[in-house]
């Protein structure tokens, strides 16, 4: 495999009033488990369900009910753990995190702590082609997700929606490796790629299945070398924690506002309180969730109902023999193999379908040729009624029939874009369509030959314009195209013109 070399981007530097500052952000990503059964019970985890349907005893806290771990789950963030180049811990435990919510029935939620499943890897996160970061990851761990407080319904009363209760969250935490607002997206971007990829997560951040606590602080140039230098935190600002985006437009905007809220305090002599943040979108601004005198106390501690959890290494290993070709790998192979630039490669390896498709049509073809259709032409079109790739109306085999008609001469590029539209809209084998509509290119030179005897008759003060200016050539062979119907060769036409005009 080719490993693609990149430089590693410049920090966001921010003009503060006094001095030039940088950010440092470390994010906590929390991804929905994809599965079946919530994390220690049987019910269900659908999206949508009606209210308080999907709710095991044990989820609703009824005493004497024991939790009993799902081992798909645990299998889940294993197949995680891997795709993100991490150390698994084949021994890890459960702790309880104690905190009181009216959508919490337990009083605390089962988390890992201490010992998490999954300990140090990295991802990298592309910043266009040739430059990238690799931000280090320094553990995930799975716990629970909490209920759902709703208070949209009644304007004097709360409800209490439980089917997300219990559901498995893996908690991805990454080192304050990411260097600014559009750094933390692209990470988000990225670990959404890789998770929809291993099919752990589906990365739907509309409904909450994956969300992000954004850590930002900010310090002086040359602060965060001395940092990576020693790993001691004390280099660097303190941090605040804006909790819960789940939109990468606004992950940026409360970056950047939270940058220059923190900037505008140390320069004025006062310091950042660590502290939680909620973003604001209708105001474009953070503000304070919690104060540290509320600052939570969780009085963490092992959790008594379940067993430490321990894994063998067979069973990881056979689980990394099955992971899917990740993205950074396909990517790369795309590039070589296919002859791609990395940014047409970035393109289609985007999600798993795109790249399918794209396989399927480029699979013993010209494979530039099969991306720049299946981009510009496919994606294009696509895009203007919002189809996704898994709707599209035209197949690859018709795509690929399509492009071996252009390669074989068969149909100009121009006709190829009519016969494209006619597949799209209407369906149908390319080649047939070709041959009962008569969109062949003519290559008879004697008919493009007449043509353009008949243009140049027509323009004597154009033909001795082009004979002084050979540039002009290309008038004359738009002027064929257009007589012929974009049927005619342009490479015949090209030659020919060429040859009458240097006469
Ligand atoms: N000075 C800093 N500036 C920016 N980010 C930081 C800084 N120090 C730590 N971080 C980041 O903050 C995050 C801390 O997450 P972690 O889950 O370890 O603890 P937490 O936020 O205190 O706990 P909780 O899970 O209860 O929210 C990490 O992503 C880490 O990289
Ligand atoms: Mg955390
Ligand atoms: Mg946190």
């Amino acid at each position: 495999m080719l490993d693609l070399t990149y430089e590693t981007p410049k920090p966001k530097v921010i003009a503060g009033a006094k001095h030039d500052w940088e950010l440092v952000i470390g994010m906590e990503v929390h991804a929905q488990v994809s599965s079946n059964a919530k994390l220690f019970s049987g019910a269900s985890t659908k999206f949508g369900a009606e209210p308080n349907s999907n709710v095991a005893f044990v989820d609703a806290a009824m005493p004497g009910m024991l939790p009993v771990i799902n081992e798909y789950c645990v299998e889940q963030a294993v197949r995680t753990g891997l795709g993100l180049k991490a150390e698994i811990h084949l021994k890890s435990a459960f702790d309880r995190k104690n905190y009181f919510y009216p959508d919490l029935p337990q009083g605390y939620q089962i988390s890992q702590l201490y010992e998490p499943i999954v300990g140090e890897g990295e991802v990298i996160v592309d910043m266009g082609p040739g430059v990238a970061r690799k931000v280090r990851i320094e553990r995930i761990h799975l716990e629970q997700d909490a209920g759902k407080s709703v208070h949209d319904m009644d304007p004097n009363m709360s409800f209490v929606d439980l089917n997300r209760t219990g559901v498995a969250l893996m908690e991805i935490v990454s080192r304050p490796d990411i260097r600014g607002p559009e750094e933390a997206a692209a990470y988000v971007t990225k670990m959404r790629q890789i998770l929809r990829y291993l099919g752990t997560c589906d990365g739907n951040m509309q409904n909450g299945n994956l969300r992000a606590d954004v850590n930002v602080s900010v310090c002086r140039p040359g602060q965060y070398e001395k940092y990576m230098e020693t790993q001691d935190f004390s280099h660097l600002g303190t941090r605040c924690e804006i909790k819960n985006m789940n939109s990468m437009r606004f992950i940026q905007a409360a970056i950047e506002y939270e940058a220059r809220r923190q900037i505008a305090i140390v320069e004025t002599g006062g310091s950042v309180d660590q502290e939680t943040r909620l973003y604001d979108p209708d105001k474009n601004e953070t503000r304070s969730m919690r104060s540290k005198e509320e600052a939570h106390d969780y009085r963490y501690f092992p959790c008594p109902d379940l067993l430490p959890l321990e894994i063998e290494q067979g069973w990881v290993d056979d689980i990394a023999a099955s992971l899917p070709e990740l993205p950074d790998e396909k990517k790369a192979r795309f590039v070589n193999d296919f002859g791609l630039t990395e940014y047409d490669a970035s393109v289609l390896t985007a999600d798993v379908e795109s790249a399918d498709y794209f396989e399927a049509v480029a699979e013993g073809r010209d494979g530039k040729l099969a991306a720049n259709w299946v981009i510009n032409e496919l994606f294009g079109r696509l895009n203007r009624e919002d189809h996704a790739i898994t709707d599209s109306p035209v197949s690859p085999a018709q795509l690929g029939g399509i492009l071996d008609l252009i390669k074989s001469d068969t149909i100009s590029g121009k006709i190829a874009k009519d016969l494209f539209e006619i597949v799209y809209t209407e369906g149908g084998e390319p080649a047939e369509i070709v041959e009962e509509r008569g969109m062949k290119q003519v290559t008879d030179t004697g008919a493009i030959e007449a043509a353009l005897d008949q243009i140049i008759a027509d323009n004597p003060a154009q033909v001795e314009k082009a004979k002084i200016n050979p540039k002009l050539a290309g008038w004359f062979v738009g002027q064929v195209m257009k007589a012929t119907g974009g049927k005619a060769n342009p490479k015949a036409v090209n030659q020919l013109v060429a040859q009458k005009l240097g006469d």
